[in-house]
């Protein structure tokens, strides 16, 4: 019977000043493992067990609903519709893209590190933009821009898209287009729990659960330290740390389900998950 709890890490800058402020108050210990990396990674590890939480992709979630809970206040959401680190990125403007398409072929680049930006893609796709059915292609992060058509970057290679535009791409932003499709903000990620905890594991869930409560009211406080860290002082300012985390959101409100479950059922249309399942809470 595991007695420790295995907790994974998106290594985006969208969720360190929280995983920063949760250190804090549980620095990784014989009880606590922390393990760091991109949400696809935590959405396999979650599915075959060798996770126990992870703010892994929503999608994940909806996919394999029966074998998760999902902690009740916490996500990783885009409240006022732009996010800044999830874009298609497209050689020309998206009213072109039908005549672009039809000249270059289907194929749109997707980033393998993503589950719930690839879903979102794909019903913007089809329900918004009503564009003509295209090919889906998995590629590694950061190699789309070399490929010369459309693709989705998600996480740090996207923000700094944002930061640096690429010349030649324009930069079409997955949580706005959402926002202005449904009017609801878009929710990349939810905090999923492997169902079947033991005792000794729950117990360690609610400690953990009160930990990032009060981190969500500090997490702001650790802005000038990730600004001096070696893996962002080249590339982002922090005033551009503070402005992205600004446009975010770790709420998980009345408006974040309505929206998770209304991009449920989008999903279930396009096949994508084999029904809309219930938000089942792990605490
Ligand atoms: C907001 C973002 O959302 C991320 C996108 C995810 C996905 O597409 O599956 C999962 C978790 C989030 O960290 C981002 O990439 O910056």
């Amino acid at each position: 019977m595991k007695t420790h709890l295995t907790i994974g890490q998106i290594d985006y800058l969208n969720i360190l000043p929280l995983f920063l402020a949760l250190k804090d108050h549980i620095p990784p210990s014989d009880e606590i493992q922390y393990v760091k990396g991109h949400p696809s990674l935590m959405n396999s590890a979650m599915a075959t067990g060798d996770m126990d939480l992870a703010p892994a992709s929503a999608f994940e979630y909806l996919l394999h609903a029966e074998q998760y809970r999902v902690l009740p206040n916490l996500s990783i959401t885009a409240p006022q519709g732009r996010v800044k680190s999830v874009f298609l990125m497209s050689p020309v403007p998206l009213a072109e893209l039908p005549q672009w398409i039809k000249e270059n072929g289907p194929t749109v680049n997707l980033t393998k590190a993503s589950a719930s930006s690839a879903a979102l893609l794909k019903v913007l796709w089809k329900f918004s933009w009503k564009l003509p059915e295209a090919e889906w292609n998995p590629i590694e992060p950061g190699t789309g821009h070399t490929l010369g058509r459309p693709f989705l970057e998600i996480g740090n290679l996207a923000l700094r898209h944002w930061i640096r535009p690429p010349e030649g791409w324009h930069i079409i932003d997955l949580g706005q287009e959402w926002r202005d499709f449904t009017g609801l903000p878009f929710v990349f990620s939810v905090w999923i729990v492997r169902h079947g905890l033991s005792e000794a594991q729950q117990n360690l869930l609610r400690v953990v659960d009160e930990a990032l409560e009060k981190s969500k009211l500090t997490y702001n406080s650790y802005v000038s330290h990730i600004a001096e860290m070696d893996e962002f002082h080249s590339w982002i300012t922090e005033e551009q740390i503070e402005d992205y985390l600004s446009t975010l959101d770790y709420r998980l409100g009345p408006n974040e389900q309505a929206s998770l479950i209304l991009f449920a059922d989008y999903c279930r249309k396009l096949g994508l998950i084999p029904g809309s399942p219930a938000l089942r809470w792990a605490l």
